[in-house]
């Protein structure tokens, strides 16, 4: 990477996919950078990947994650591109070695969202409702609570599935609250769906920034964008979720949050696809360190498995 006298790299790209709420969330990094490096230029290269070509099949169906950001690894290995920035609920637990994700950004509202034009909640909902989603694990968490729900496959991204509502294909969509935010679409948002009902994704509402690994330089110009404590929250989740081989295939659930004592509170959920079961597992830890997050993540995962969790995670 060629430098200014001072250190500074004369040029960083970031990678992004070509949706919106993607392309915001490149801005948002590349803006945060304009501002601590002046002297840097900083450039976007969007990109489409699969995940966005694959429109008519259900993200389960075509291989979950890694799905939306195999492409932009691509330009990073060929060196088109310096990071990827990612919405960390969309990262693989594993990455390949020739790969690090050093940054988790301070997080978004991590709940997922009830939109409506005609119903104010989930509950004011009435039997044989329509409800859109594609994730898995939203359907199995409404389908448990709410059986006398329909519950239909929606993709696309997000300005999409707000289309398809509109165009009265559902009564209601869940979406995640981060995105409806990011994109300016916060008064879409009809409800805050309570985590009882329906546990988000690990790493939702957070940015993870990937880069090549061993690129001590670059993930030290990085380092300001970091948040600790969004970092020990997703850890706890994505332990969980690395332990019981966690993809967009499994109506897997997880939401860590930092206690006013420093210490952290985990809560995760694996429910039946067809809504008929749920277990749950709650772990808190004192501390906040990345080595206690993934403790408690993992002895999450393995009160899920004694509950019988692994009958519903499939044969992946
Ligand atoms: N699976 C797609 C995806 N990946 C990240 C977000 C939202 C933003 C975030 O969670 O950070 C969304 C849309 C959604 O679930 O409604």
């Amino acid at each position: 990477m060629s430098t200014t006298p001072s250190g500074l790299p004369k040029r960083l790209v970031i990678a992004s996919r070509e949706s919106r709420l993607a392309m915001w969330q490149a801005e948002h990094v590349r803006d945060r950078l304009r501002a601590l490096y002046p002297d840097c230029e900083v450039a976007i290269l969007g990109m489409t990947t699969l995940g966005d070509q694959v429109l008519d099949r259900a993200l389960n169906e075509i291989g979950g994650k890694g799905l939306f950001i195999k492409e932009l690894e691509v330009a990073l290995l060929d060196g088109r591109a310096d990071l990827a920035v990612h919405s960390l609920k969309d990262v693989p637990m594993e990455l390949a070695p020739q790969f690090a994700l050093p940054i988790v950004m301070k997080r978004e509202d991590p709940r997922d969202a009830f939109v409506s034009g005609r119903f104010a909640s989930l509950d004011a909902l009435p039997a044989g409702a329509r409800v859109g989603t594609s994730s898995l694990r939203r359907a199995a968490q409404i389908r448990h609570r709410y059986p006398g729900l329909v519950v239909l496959p929606l993709r696309g991204n997000v300005n999409t599935r707000l289309s398809k509502l509109d165009s009265g294909q559902y009564d209601a969509i869940i979406l995640a609250a981060a995105g409806l935010k990011r994109l300016g679409l916060a008064d879409r948002i009809r409800a805050i769906v309570p985590p009882e009902l329906s546990l988000p994704a690990a790493g939702q509402g957070a940015l993870g920034i990937e880069t090549l690994a061993g690129r001590p330089e670059l993930e030290a110009w990085l380092a300001p964008l970091a948040d600790p404590k969004t970092a020990a929250e997703v850890a706890a989740e994505r332990a969980v979720s690395r332990v019981l081989g966690g993809s967009c295939r499994v109506p897997l659930a997880a939401w860590c949050v930092s206690r006013a004592d420093g210490g952290l509170e985990l809560v995760a959920r694996v429910a039946a696809e067809d809504g008929s079961a749920m277990v749950e597992a709650v772990e808190r830890c004192p501390q906040a360190d990345r080595a206690s997050a993934e403790r408690i993540g993992e002895r999450a995962a393995r009160r899920l498995l004694e509950q019988g969790a692994a009958q519903w995670l499939g044969s992946s």
